[in-house]
């Protein structure tokens, strides 16, 4: 087995673990650039420090804003904006659509660029609708990256229409930047469905808890000029990076409990207490946080995961593994992830004798007997989660790449060897 392997660990006995998770990814980096574009000093108290965010942080210092280490949190001091900078994304969705309309508000050049496969990933529609706001970007023509964002200082803003069907993300990036532009925006979607409510919720709820004046409608937000407000804020642990974890009480007939699980979140990792419990979980809470109890046996799973997208991989794997076949609809933007999810899920689960198949917009799981093999991750940390579920009960699962991980979470693979063989 080449050392880029991980050999994912299978599991003995019913799983009994208490997992404390990090930061909200999606959180943390909204309260960067909350933070950064803020009246004054602002403190991101137990941030999550993995890939994406730190290239958040990267970035914002390349525009002049401190963000300083003070402990387990994070301070941030926001300056004037300036250019010439460079901005790498890396694979992050957030990062590659809440900067530019960062960068837009800076004065001087802002070059952007990421991985090879961010280029590939939709950024188009962000890209006309700051030049309709007013920001001159060079792009050569692409509608992708990389681009050079040429920023004057100041955005005039406005109404702009765009398509947000690919990512929510589209949306989220012109909103959280909007206060500080002249006009506020307003900012229309017309095509497919936007996936992901519950980011779009979490978008507008940290902006109104920044003191921003925020309005939504139907396929429509409104975000009046004003100060953002520089505050605290406390990053609530990452509910998506719950799914594998709470998945090992459902495949292993055991006991996790995730402790500070919010009792009142717009995270879409939340909607796992229901998902979970409909394939044959015993799902509860109390004061030592959210706890999901397997038998032994479970169903798989029929569920339109449009606003949940980012825990397609996770529950695929349990379907996998279920009892009965699963239908996963909704969620032909994954197509446009870290990678395409869907032609990468189907491909590894049945490279180890599954039988998925692609849907126009999801994924088809019947259960069958697995073999161990090598799971190919495509740098999708999400992948080696999957791959994780699916080594529990099957032996043998190698799983390539495992460092791609630290996308979201870094220390996986310790939290997941100690839950599944405790010392
Ligand atoms: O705004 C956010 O923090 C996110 C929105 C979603 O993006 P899409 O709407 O592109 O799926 C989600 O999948 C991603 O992991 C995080
Ligand atoms: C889609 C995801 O990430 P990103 O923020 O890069 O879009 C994800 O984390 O599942």
């Amino acid at each position: 087995m080449p050392s880029s392997h991980w050999s994912a660990p299978v599991a003995d006995a019913p799983v009994d673990a208490t997992v404390r998770l990090p930061g909200s990814k999606s959180m943390t980096n909204r309260a960067l650039i909350l933070a950064a574009l803020a009246d004054g000093p602002a403190r991101v108290r137990r941030p999550l420090r993995s890939r994406d965010t730190l290239l958040m942080a990267q970035a914002l210092r390349a525009l002049g804003v401190a963000i300083d280490e003070d402990g387990a949190d994070w301070q941030v001091t926001p300056a004037a904006l300036s250019g010439p900078a460079r901005v790498d994304v890396g694979l992050a969705g957030t990062v590659m659509r809440f900067l530019p309309p960062v960068a837009a508000l800076a004065d001087g050049d802002v070059a952007i660029d990421g991985d090879p496969r961010a280029r590939e990933r939709p950024m188009g529609p962000m890209i006309t609708a700051l030049r309709a706001l007013g920001t001159e970007i060079d792009d050569a023509g692409r509608g992708a990256l990389p681009f050079t964002v040429r920023g004057a200082g100041a955005v005039k803003g406005g109404t702009v229409t765009i398509d947000a069907s690919g990512s929510s993300q589209l949306v989220s990036g012109l909103l959280l930047a909007a206060p500080r532009f002249d006009e506020g925006v307003q900012v229309r979607h017309e095509g497919p469905p936007v996936p992901s409510a519950p980011h779009l919720a979490m978008t507008v709820r940290m902006l109104r808890e920044a003191g921003a004046r925020v309005e939504t409608g139907a396929d429509e937000w409104r975000v009046a000029p004003g100060p953002i407000r520089g505050r605290d804020w406390d990053i609530e642990p990452d509910l998506s990076n719950a799914a594998q974890f709470l998945g090992a009480a459902l495949v292993t007939g055991g006991r996790v409990t995730v402790p500070d699980w919010p009792a009142d979140t717009t995270q879409p990792g939340d909607a796992l207490r229901g998902l979970l419990a409909r394939m044959g979980a015993r799902v509860s809470s109390g004061p030592d946080g959210l706890t999901v109890r397997g038998t032994g046996t479970f169903e798989g799973l029929e569920a339109d995961l449009h606003e949940v997208g980012e825990l397609t991989p996770v529950l695929a794997a349990l379907a996998a593994l279920a009892s009965s076949p699963s239908r996963l609809t909704g969620i032909a933007h994954l197509r446009g992830h870290e990678t395409d999810r869907l032609a990468a899920l189907v491909r590894e689960l049945n490279a180890l004798g599954g039988d998925a198949r692609e849907l126009p917009d999801g994924l088809e799981i019947r259960p069958r007997p697995l073999h161990g093999g090598v799971f190919h991750t495509y740098d999708d940390h999400r992948m080696v989660m999957a791959a994780a579920v699916l080594g529990l009960a099957v032996p043998g699962v190698q799983v390539e790449n495992p460092a791609t991980v630290g996308k979201t979470l870094p220390e996986f693979t310790d939290l997941w060897t100690a839950m599944v063989r405790p010392a």
